[in-house]
């Protein structure tokens, strides 16, 4: 309701701009609504996808020529926009497919999108004949009233395709893969694929602004590709906020409108002024004004929330193969051959602890299990299919769950959605058992703000929501207290019992290990020296020599 009347308040004083406005205050406002509609794609990618443009204005430059060029040359307007749709869709689908390979993205995402913009531009003022060289190119206006209600119209159907975007499931998944890239592969989440569309959907609605701008501004020249709108744009985005749809159409519009009133005579000190509303928003507000009135109508509460959407189960089929497979597996880092032709099998309803001194190569081979890291040889198989080529999402699509050595939960969710966010796919819904209901109803509070013990609940809660088959928990209980610690094991027991999953287990606590493992398997220099019971393992002599350092 309150949303509602957020919208329609605007709506309607924008609907009825025309009637109480002169016609230059009309035309700045349109182009602020075009600047608006920028900064609502560019939040697209940095607000919502986590992904940092800072040569946005490339696409948004695409779609102001392919206006002035049709124009011009007298080209089917449609096809002339279609091109540069296309072009700036698949210009975005490249930088991102490269930004994403990279383990920290933001580097080539800078300069990928840096490097398009300029050579748009150097484009624009080299082919004269066809630009216009330097000077640009003119584009007529049907009319300052005209303009603007189409501006108006298509800014409002685009802002609502993308709020409908944005509140689906692939909503959802995006505010897991934009936060915590690893915990929403463990929720079974094609990360690079949702941050990849949102890019490109960024990128097409900028281009779609650059169309609106070319008859608003009624020239296009080089500039309208470079980094000062690139940055302008980012400002807007900084002050009004990310993550919000009022926010970047308000700063756009308030310094459009500061820049045409006072930027044309007090040029130098508008920008000055511009750039220390930028550094005190920086510090003050990192949200933006959109971020500081969200933070104080949730106060306490999680200021991000997921978008409510149907669980819809994916299907998993029955096999009466062991979970998991493991044959000749072996990886090296350089020189260093940490696993070394490792052989193990885990059946259902099974708990294997995986114990050995440090450095045996313990986490390595959960993490060559879960598909985090890839094996140099061996095979892999879960549930009865070769896996060792799946990425890790597609691996947990299959049954497979993880619990990491410190936590990974989605900080900015309230511990209720992160619950909601393991279920969207999950193959069917999990009861959760009666220690963990209080987080499923818990929308009050912050994941991020729990204590360890908490957040290693929540985790813990997270997976089993997935309805696993096969469970990784990198020592579980390590930071715990005892009580917390025999609380983990006798919900891990009862999960057994319960759901018939398998469980590997790192841990270095014989005490936790005796009150969880149906079998234990010692590695030592990434080879399996020992696998059986407890005892048997415990008496072993190479283990004895190995691992407790006994004759
Ligand atoms: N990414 C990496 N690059 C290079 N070496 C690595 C990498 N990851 C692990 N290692 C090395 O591989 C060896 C095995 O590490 P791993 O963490 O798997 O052992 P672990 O048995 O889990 O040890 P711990 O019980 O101390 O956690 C160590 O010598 C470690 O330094």
């Amino acid at each position: 309701m309150r949303g509602a009347v957020f919208f329609a308040v605007p709506a309607v004083l924008l609907a009825a701009a025309p009637f109480g406005l002169s016609a230059f205050t009309l035309a700045v406002l349109t182009l602020g609504l075009t600047y608006g509609l920028f900064a609502y794609g560019l939040d697209l990618a940095w607000g919502r996808a986590g992904m940092l443009s800072i040569g946005h204005a490339a696409f948004f430059g695409l779609g102001a020529y392919a206006v002035a060029l049709a124009e011009k040359h007298q080209w089917p307007l449609a096809v002339a926009l279609l091109s540069a749709l296309v072009a700036g869709a698949m210009i975005a689908l490249v930088i991102a497919r490269i930004g994403l390979a990279s383990a920290v993205p933001d580097a080539p995402l800078i300069l990928l999108t840096l490097g398009v913009g300029l050579l748009l531009q150097k484009a624009a003022t080299s082919f004269t004949p066809v630009t216009g060289g330097p000077n640009g190119l003119t584009v007529s206006d049907p009319g300052v009233v005209t303009t603007y209600y189409r501006t108006l119209v298509v800014a409002a159907v685009v802002v609502g395709l993308g709020s409908w975007l944005v509140r689906s499931r692939f909503g959802a998944q995006l505010i897991a893969a934009a936060r915590n890239p690893e915990r929403a592969e463990q929720t079974g989440i094609d990360t690079v694929r949702v941050r990849t569309i949102a890019f490109v959907v960024s990128a097409t609605v900028s281009t779609i602004a650059g169309t609106l701008y070319a008859p608003v501004a009624g020239l296009v020249s080089p500039p309208v590709f470079g980094l000062a709108l690139s940055t302008s744009v980012l400002v807007w985005l900084a002050v009004g906020g990310r993550e919000s749809v009022l926010g970047p159409f308000l700063a756009a519009v308030v310094l459009t409108a500061g820049q045409q009133l006072i930027g044309s005579s007090w040029q130098s000190w508008y920008l000055l002024g511009l750039a220390a509303v930028f550094i005190l928003v920086v510090q003050v507000l990192p949200g933006g004004v959109a971020g500081a009135v969200r933070g104080w109508l949730r106060r306490g509460r999680a200021a991000v929330t997921l978008p409510r959407v149907r669980h819809r189960p994916r299907v998993v089929s029955a096999t009466d193969e062991p979970a998991l497979v493991l044959q000749g597996i072996s990886k090296s880092f350089g020189p260093v051959r940490v696993l070394d032709g490792v052989d193990l099998t885990v059946t259902p309803g099974r708990c294997v602890c995986l114990i050995g001194p440090n450095g045996a190569g313990k986490s390595t081979l959960l993490a060559v299990v879960a598909g985090q890291l890839a094996a140099d040889a061996g095979t892999l198989r879960l549930f009865g299919r070769d896996a060792a080529a799946l990425p890790v999402h597609a691996r947990v699509r299959l049954g497979l769950g993880r619990m990491f050595q410190i936590p990974s939960v989605i900080a900015e969710l309230s511990p209720a959605d992160n619950i909601r966010l393991a279920r969207l796919g999950a193959p069917a819904e999990i009861e959760l058992p009666e220690a963990y209901q209080d987080l499923a109803a818990d929308d009050n509070t912050v994941a991020g703000s729990l204590a360890l013990a908490d957040r290693r609940r929540l985790e813990l809660a997270m997976v089993l929501s997935g309805a696993p088959r096969l469970v990784l928990l990198d020592e579980p209980a390590a930071g715990l207290g005892p009580d917390d610690a025999r609380r983990l094991v006798s919900a891990l027991r009862d999960v057994i019992a319960n759901t018939g999953c398998a469980m590997l287990v790192v841990e270095h606590d014989m005490d936790i290990v005796r009150g969880l493992a149906d079998d234990v398997a010692a590695l030592h220099h990434g080879r399996v020296i020992a696998h059986g019971s407890m005892d048997e393992v415990v008496a072993d002599a190479a283990v004895r020599q190995a691992y407790l350092g006994a004759s």
